[in-house]
């Protein structure tokens, strides 16, 4: 016992069993089932066997309860936790306002951002609106940009030479492709080109992630002190400061000499945010801060979707050669535009079905209930003050209800089903409209890579840009293949979390027919 690290474990593994002992024993929630055991050492067992299988636990519950309609309950190490399944109830969390299910109090259960990045950015997440509106608006004007900056990330990411193979990990090459052609529309040329700026954006991302998941596995009022010793994104912050604050500055002191219009104000991310920030929000380290937030939310979620479609792929290499047909036929009709990209219906569908397979965990949608009343479900499901609660996406995904063969890879599912409802536009005008729903961009109580309802990702328009336009660009400009035929890396798993294997590699050369 002469090490001190014993005592704390100690001390921590006694909190653990008091608080989960309290927390098992709430009357409130007594008719919500359970998935795994209620005793209060095997429970105890489950809570750290969902860090290992909580996929495969999920998948039970939504196997065993409701006929995948209905709440049921997980123990976690300081609490139960509440997994949400079916459409109907899906949808009722997904309408529910903030001041009832709150997802800026969900967020911070789950990766504690008010805690890594500040408060600054979790109590006014102004920048939403701004992604919401103005971005969203401008992804036609800036189109040309993404198109430019695709071509050149990939050559100079890529570098293949003649028609010799290159085999690189997956993971970091798209997050280097993804992290330069987000920034040329978040601070432009030139610095959306340079490599420390974008190292030290990935470098953020991790970081934050990291930190967040590690800091969320303690009980909320251990929280703070833990974050004080493990967080590092002061660095990061620094060189952002450094690398990024002279534009800003440089922006701010346009508009005070010429005021918010000034001639040749660049059309980005950043001259989006001066329209909205105010007071304290219009100073260097706070808009860097906002920046950095953005590429957190874009780099690691649309980095990972590419590289699961890749895999995808790969693996199923017979998808290459339609795909490669229809952006040509496309471009050659409409050139390189953002409409065009809207006529390009299987790449589309490619990377919907690749999400839909890929989604990045066994859950999405979470949720605190903050009403003092707690949140009650139409079916009569009450959950309690304070309680977190999810919906069970992986699960959804896979429901032969919801989708034909649902574990089986197909690409052009959705494609299929947009012809079909084209085919049937004369008789049912109105079911012709469902191609909307069938979108890379459409949310649906049984698609939830994006969430669905008040808070479904706003980002999503730009994503679904960029990453068509980048899957475009590929099967047309390069060969892929497999490291090893026919294997697809297996998935990393971290509790809930499913992400693409980091080391995965595959090959590309340019193309050669
Ligand atoms: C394939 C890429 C992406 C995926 C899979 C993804 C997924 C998600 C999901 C699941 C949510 C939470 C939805 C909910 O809880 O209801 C979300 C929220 C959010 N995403 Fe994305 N996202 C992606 C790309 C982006 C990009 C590129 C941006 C920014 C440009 C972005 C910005 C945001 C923001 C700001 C929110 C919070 C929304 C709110 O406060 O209501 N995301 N995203």
């Amino acid at each position: 016992m002469d090490d001190p690290k014993f005592l704390v474990y100690g001390v921590l593994a006694v909190i653990a069993l008091a608080t989960f002992r309290k927390a098992l024993r709430d009357p409130k929630v007594d008719t919500i089932p359970i998935v795994g055991s209620s005793g209060l050492l095997s429970s105890y067992r489950d809570a750290l066997g969902f860090l290992a299988n909580a996929p495969t636990l999920i998948q039970r519950g939504y196997d065993e309860h409701h006929g995948h309609q209905g709440v049921f309950r997980v123990a976690r190490l300081f609490r139960w936790e509440y997994v949400v399944c079916g459409p109907k109830l899906v949808k009722e969390a997904g309408a529910a306002p903030e001041h009832v299910l709150s997802f800026r109090a969900g967020v911070q259960e789950v990766l504690p951002l008010r805690l890594v990045i500040g408060a600054a950015i979790s109590d006014n997440p102004y920048h939403h609106h701004t992604i919401r509106t103005s971005f969203t608006r401008n992804l036609h004007a800036c189109f040309p940009e993404v198109r430019d900056e695709i071509i050149c990330a990939f050559n100079d990411v890529l570098q293949v030479q003649g028609s010799d193979w290159k085999t690189l990990p997956v993971l970091p090459t798209m997050m280097a492709v993804v992290a330069r052609v987000s920034n040329r529309i978040f601070v432009g040329l030139p610095l959306c080109r340079n490599k420390t700026y974008l190292q030290n954006n990935v470098q953020f991302t991790l970081d934050v992630v990291r930190s967040g998941q590690r800091i969320a596995l303690f009980p909320a009022f251990f929280r703070p002190l833990v974050a004080r010793l493990i967080t590092s994104k002061n660095k990061s912050f620094a060189t952002a400061v450094k690398l990024l604050g002279p534009t800003i500055e440089d922006r701010l002191s346009k508009e005070r000499e010429m005021g918010p219009d000034w001639p040749e104000k660049p059309n980005d991310f950043v001259s989006w945010l001066l329209e909205t920030a105010e007071g304290e929000e219009r100073t260097v380290p706070a808009l860097v801060l906002r920046i950095l937030s953005t590429n957190f939310a874009a780099i690691h979620t649309s980095s990972m979707a590419f590289t699961h479609a890749l895999f995808d792929l790969v693996t199923h290499p017979e998808y290459l050669r339609p795909m490669r047909q229809e952006v040509e036929l496309v471009v050659k009709e409409e050139g390189w535009s953002k409409a065009a990209l809207n006529s390009m219906v299987k790449v589309d569908s490619f990377l919907r079905e690749s999400q839909r397979l890929n989604n990045g965990g066994a859950s999405v949608m979470h949720r605190k209930v903050v009403a003092k009343e707690g949140f009650r479900f139409s079916d009569g499901t009450i959950l309690p003050h304070g309680a977190l609660m999810y919906v069970a996406s992986r699960a959804t995904h896979y429901d032969e209800a919801n989708f034909d063969q649902p574990t089986k890879f197909d690409g052009f599912r959705f494609a299929q089903e947009r012809a079909e409802h084209m085919a049937n536009h004369d008789r049912d005008p109105l079911a012709s409209q469902d191609i909307f729903k069938r979108q890379m961009i459409s949310t649906a109580v049984d698609h939830l890579p994006f969430g669905t309802g008040k808070h479904a990702c706003p980002g999503r328009f730009f994503a679904a840009t960029e990453l068509k336009a980048m899957l475009a660009h590929l099967v047309v400009n390069y060969d892929i293949k497999a490291e090893v035929e026919g294997v697809r890396p297996p998935d990393a798993v971290f509790g809930d979390r499913i992400a693409p294997n980091p080391t995965g590699k595959v090959c590309f050369r340019k193309r050669m027919d």
